[in-house]
C-alpha cells in the first residue's frame, strides 16, 4: 500500500466517506464546489451535467487540488482532514487515477509508464517492481506492446495501459475519469466489460465519473449525482455491478 495515513479503527469505516470543499476563481469566474458523499460500496459512480464539478471532485481527492478543506476518508485511512490538520500530499494518499485522455507520457515506453508512478524519490525500481510491472503487462496483454510508444497504440491498448499504470503502485483508490469516453462505441461496449471483470479482480475503492447510464449499470454499484459542485442525491444502487 502507498503512502502513510492516520487511522481511525473505532468508526465502522464506509467504504468512501469524503467532503471537499474550495472556491475556484479565475478572472469573471467562481465555481464552489462543496461536495459531500459517503458510500457504502466498493464502486461508486459520479454523473452530473458537463460543468458541475465531476473532474474538481477527483482532482481535490487525489490531492491534486492544493487548498481543499474537508475531509478524505478510504475505508479506516484519512487522506485529508483539514479540521485535523491531515492533508497527505497526493504522491501519499495512495491513489490511483486514470484521466479522460489517459495522459500517458509519450516520451516513455508502456514499460516506462507502468513503472513511473512506482518510483520512489531517489530510487530506482528494484526487483519486486519490476516483478510488479511484468504481472501486470501479462495480466492487461501487453506483452508484445511493453517497448511501444503511446502514439503507436491504439484507443483500446491506451485504456489498459492507463488502468495498469492506475494500478501499478497498488492504490487503495481508484479514481477513474471518462474512462471510456475516447473509445468508439463498439470498442466501448466491450471494454466496458473488460474493465467491469479487472474491477471485481483486484476490488480497490472505486470513484468513476461518466456520462454514460451504460457504464453505471456494467460498472458501478451506486451512483451519486453532482449539480453545481454539490452532490444532489445520496448513494443509489446501480442496477448492475460486475
Ligand atoms: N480556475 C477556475 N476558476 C473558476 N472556475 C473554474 C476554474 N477551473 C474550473 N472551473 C469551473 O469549474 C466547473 C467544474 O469543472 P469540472 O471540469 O470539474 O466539471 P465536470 O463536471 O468534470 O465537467 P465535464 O463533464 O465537462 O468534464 C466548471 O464550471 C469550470 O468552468
Amino acid at each position: 500500500m502507498a503512502g502513510h495515513s492516520t487511522s481511525r479503527p473505532e468508526e465502522a469505516a464506509a467504504v468512501l466517506d469524503l467532503h471537499v470543499q474550495r472556491v475556484l476563481r479565475s478572472p469573471g469566474r467562481t465555481f464552489s464546489l462543496d461536495a459531500a458523499l459517503r458510500s457504502p460500496v466498493m464502486r461508486t459512480a459520479l454523473m452530473g451535467a458537463s460543468g458541475s464539478g465531476k473532474s474538481t471532485v477527483l482532482m481535490a481527492v487525489a490531492g491534486l487540488l492544493p487548498g481543499t478543506h474537508g475531509h478524505v476518508r478510504v475505508g479506516a485511512d484519512t487522506l485529508l482532514d483539514t479540521a485535523s490538520g491531515i492533508d497527505l500530499p497526493a504522491r501519499a494518499r495512495g491513489v490511483g487515477v486514470v484521466f479522460q485522455d489517459y495522459a500517458l507520457f509519450p516520451h516513455l515506453t508502456v514499460a516506462q509508464n507502468l513503472g513511473f508512478g512506482m518510483r520512489r524519490l531517489g530510487h530506482s525500481l528494484n526487483e519486486a517492481d519490476q516483478a510488479r510491472i511484468d504481472a501486470l503487462i501479462a495480466q492487461f496483454d501487453l506483452g508484445t506492446l511493453r517497448a511501444a510508444r503511446p502514439q503507436d497504440l491504439s484507443g483500446g491498448q491506451r485504456q489498459r495501459v492507463a488502468l495498469a499504470r492506475a494500478l501499478a503502485p497498488s492504490p487503495r483508490l481508484l479514481l477513474l475519469d471518462e474512462p471510456l469516453s475516447a473509445l468508439d462505441a463498439p470498442l466501448r461496449a466491450r471494454l466496458r466489460h473488460e474493465l467491469a471483470e479487472m474491477l471485481e479482480r483486484v476490488q480497490i475503492p472505486t470513484l468513476l465519473v461518466t456520462h454514460d447510464p451504460q457504464d453505471v449499470e456494467v460498472l458501478a454499484q451506486a451512483v451519486v449525482h453532482l449539480d453545481q459542485g454539490r452532490v444532489v442525491s445520496a448513494p443509489a444502487c446501480a442496477t448492475g455491478g460486475a
